[in-house]
């Protein structure tokens, strides 16, 4: 685990604040991938949607790159957004391209490390070298390692050349999916990780709070609504599912949130199980790179690097969501 400074790596774990609390660095590079290449809103402009012009960065264990792949995959864009998919071991050097730890070595340029594509961006780069990054084989840059942003742009950018008419982010529901989001990142998605990394027995605390006050209100709001925002499935629920789907593997033991497992909570299990088995959702989970990497990777808050072997689990087991009434995803009118 480290950062490039200047251009050059350096083997550090996290640096938390005075008082113990977790600090996630902000992404770097925020471009927009656009239908005609014209600006989003933030970055610059020229990132035209094109196939195969572009190529997707991940980890099979990172819960945020994982929001990426499942959109490729939901939005049809396999075949024209290729991945490379780093090792699950990430210690001294950051992320690498091990093959024999479940890299798929870097498609593109043969890299050792993911530290490589950045500098390959940016000679000088300093800061925290993350997946995932959105990679632009033309201009050799960095579109954007924003994962938020990055669903945002493989939700509408491709739709003409795929006629993928699905709307992760449909207008209508917009400010209830913000709503959600601003809720959840914080409490739940980042929770997890404010609370497994915290330095001080206060931060940790908070973190821990925070989290089960929203797994608390998740579980009623799902207990009337099949999906998080009603009858439809969103962004929202994409982002929560990525999080939920490593919570009894790792977050309860790993990062210590152990007031409840989501098997205890049946709206948010059964919801959980409805997700992952949506057509493509399953093929995008790998148990062996989330729980190997976790446990592999973070010597500070397991110095062993011991992996459990559970606990037993099955998604694949009936739901009960057809009780509530969905509609599945949200189709475009026109685009
Ligand atoms: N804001 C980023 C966060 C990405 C992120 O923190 N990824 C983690 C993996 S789960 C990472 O690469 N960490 C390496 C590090 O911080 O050194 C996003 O959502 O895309």
């Amino acid at each position: 685990m480290g950062l490039l400074v200047e251009g050059r790596w350096q083997d550090q774990w996290y640096e938390s604040s005075k008082d113990g609390a977790f600090q996630r660095e902000q992404a770097q590079r925020r471009n927009w991938l656009t239908a005609d290449g014209k600006p989003g809103p933030t970055g610059v402009g020229g990132f035209a949607a094109e196939a195969g012009r572009y190529h997707l960065y991940v980890s099979l264990a990172c819960p945020w790159a994982h929001r990426t792949l499942i959109l490729r995959k939901l939005k049809g864009l396999e075949s024209l957004i290729d991945v490379s998919v780093v090792s699950w071991l990430m210690l001294e050097n950051g992320w690498t391209f091990d093959k024999h730890l479940g890299s798929t070595g870097d498609k593109l340029d043969h890299f050792n490390f993911m530290h490589q594509r950045y500098t390959a961006d940016t000679a000088n780069y300093t800061g925290r070298v993350t997946v995932p990054v959105l990679w632009d084989k033309q201009t050799n840059r960095i579109v954007n390692n924003e994962s938020a942003e990055i669903i945002r742009m493989f939700n509408s950018a491709f739709d003409e050349l795929t006629g993928n008419d699905l709307d992760f982010y449909p207008a209508p529901l917009r400010t209830e999916i913000d709503a959600l989001n601003e809720r959840i990142y914080p409490a739940v998605n980042n929770g997890v990780y404010r609370a497994g990394f915290a330095t001080s027995q206060q931060a940790y605390e908070e973190a821990f709070d925070e989290l089960f006050g929203e797994l608390d209100r998740l579980e009623q709001l799902l207990g009337a609504n099949r999906y998080l925002t009603g009858e439809y499935l969103t962004e929202a629920d994409i982002r929560l599912f990525t999080t939920m789907i490593r919570f009894d593997a790792v977050y309860f033991g790993h990062f210590k949130c152990n007031l409840r497992r989501i098997a205890d909570y049946p709206n948010l299990s059964n919801w959980l199980r409805e997700i992952y088995q949506w057509p493509g959702i399953a093929e995008t989970v790998s148990f062996e790179h989330i729980k190997n990497h976790y446990y592999g990777s973070h010597k500070t808050i397991n110095p062993t690097g011991i992996v459990p072997k559970g606990p037993a689990q099955d998604f694949t087991a009936a739901h009960d969501r057809a009780r509530l009434s969905g509609k599945g995803v949200w189709r475009k009118a026109e685009f």
